[in-house]
């Protein structure tokens, strides 16, 4: 019996990587100016090292190079582009300039700090589900990590297919503070497709990322949306021969209704661990109104005298619930540096 492939050490997968790049720095072709068309707008749906798949306004999408001199360009980034007169290995044009962003998205990374995974998104659903246990805390940190990038977040709520009437009433009360603060709100389920629609009309025309964590049916959901969602990525890859790193890459694909979705396991696991605390007061929508008026400018708004924000919480103004969320996530913040072996905080809550 013949023993099949042999694993390759981390080593080796490095060696093999390293060489791969380096094949492909040899590929790359030196445009001269007159093999050049005119420049133009695009958009970047994907980034993979030295290149960048970039979308024309005709919805074709070109895999670039990058002139040197531009700096980070990202998954979602506006750009400009020149064609190439013909094809060379595959790429078809440069990257000239990136549009200044409108918005970003940064993961904690273990060795730069934070780091860029999509840009220029207009709205971020936080999805969570009915089962295994919906979790306010994990929301409260999504939302928290939301309202720091300054991007609009959206709730949903996935798998109501499994509620009964006595635990739909248990989630209707945890969701309750977040319609009081006035976070927009979708219950759907991704398998009998009740709430899509509205779900889908909230999304058209802008770009958007979910987010949330493992199993709460985020992929099961952009299939109800997105039932063609893998066509032009695979279209790509057949046609450079540049092989497809799509795991690790930002994507940026298309609703069939106009709208459009990054998304990869970056973007997915999107949390807040390289957050001040003063970020994460901040971050809690509603505290702001009564930030300042606590009796001592350190008061940490627990036991203090004079605390406005515990006033608030008696008086009814703010949730108890998302008061306790707010203390118990400062509490876990020292512990959720990011790490070499973890990518996921929430996954150790
Ligand atoms: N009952 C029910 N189950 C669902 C629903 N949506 C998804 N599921 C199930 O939940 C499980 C997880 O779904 P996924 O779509 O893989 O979850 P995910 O969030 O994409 O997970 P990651 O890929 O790990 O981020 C699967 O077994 C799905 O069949 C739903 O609306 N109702
Ligand atoms: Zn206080």
């Amino acid at each position: 019996m013949s023993k099949g492939k042999k694993k390759l050490t981390k080593g080796q997968i490095r060696r093999v990587r390293a060489n791969q790049q380096k094949r492909l720095k040899r590929q790359e072709p030196e445009w001269d100016n007159d093999q050049l068309g005119p420049q133009q707008a695009g958009k970047v749906i994907s980034r993979y090292g030295q290149h960048a798949d970039i979308e024309a306004s005709d919805g074709t999408i070109h895999r670039c190079n990058l002139r040197r001199a531009i700096g980070s360009i990202v998954t979602g980034d506006e750009v400009e582009w020149r064609q190439g007169k013909e094809h060379l290995h595959g790429i078809s044009g440069v990257v000239e300039a990136v549009h200044p962003r409108r918005s970003e998205l940064s993961r904690p990374d273990y060795y730069d700090g934070v780091k860029v995974v999509a840009a220029n998104i207009d709205q971020i659903f936080i999805v969570s589900s009915v089962k295994p246990d919906l979790s306010s805390q994990i929301i409260d940190r999504y939302l928290v990590a939301a309202e720091d990038t300054g991007i609009p977040p959206v709730l949903v709520l996935n798998k109501i297919d499994l509620l009964d009437e006595e635990s739909r009433q248990e989630v209707d009360e945890i969701l309750a503070p977040y319609q009081a603060i006035g976070y927009p709100m979708f219950l759907v389920s991704s398998h009998t497709g009740e709430g899509v629609d509205a779900l889908t009309s909230y999304l058209t025309d802008k770009t958007n990322i979910f987010v949330g964590q493992s199993g709460v049916g985020k992929s099961s959901l952009i299939n109800a949306l997105m039932p063609e969602q893998d066509l032009d990525v695979g279209a790509i890859s057949e046609v450079s021969g540049l092989g497809q790193h799509t795991t690790t890459t930002s994507k940026l694909m298309h609703f069939p209704q106009g709208g459009e979705l990054i998304d990869s396991p970056g973007v997915r696991e999107f949390a807040l661990w390289h957050l001040e605390n003063e970020r994460v007061t901040w971050g809690f929508k509603e505290f702001r109104e009564w930030m300042g008026q606590c009796k001592f400018r350190d008061c940490k708004h627990q036991d203090d005298p004079g605390c406005a924000l515990q006033q608030a919480v008696e008086q009814g103004k703010i949730s108890q619930q998302r008061f306790n969320n707010y203390h118990r996530i400062l509490e876990t913040m020292a512990s959720d540096r990011p790490t070499r072996q973890s990518s996921d905080p929430l996954a150790r809550k």
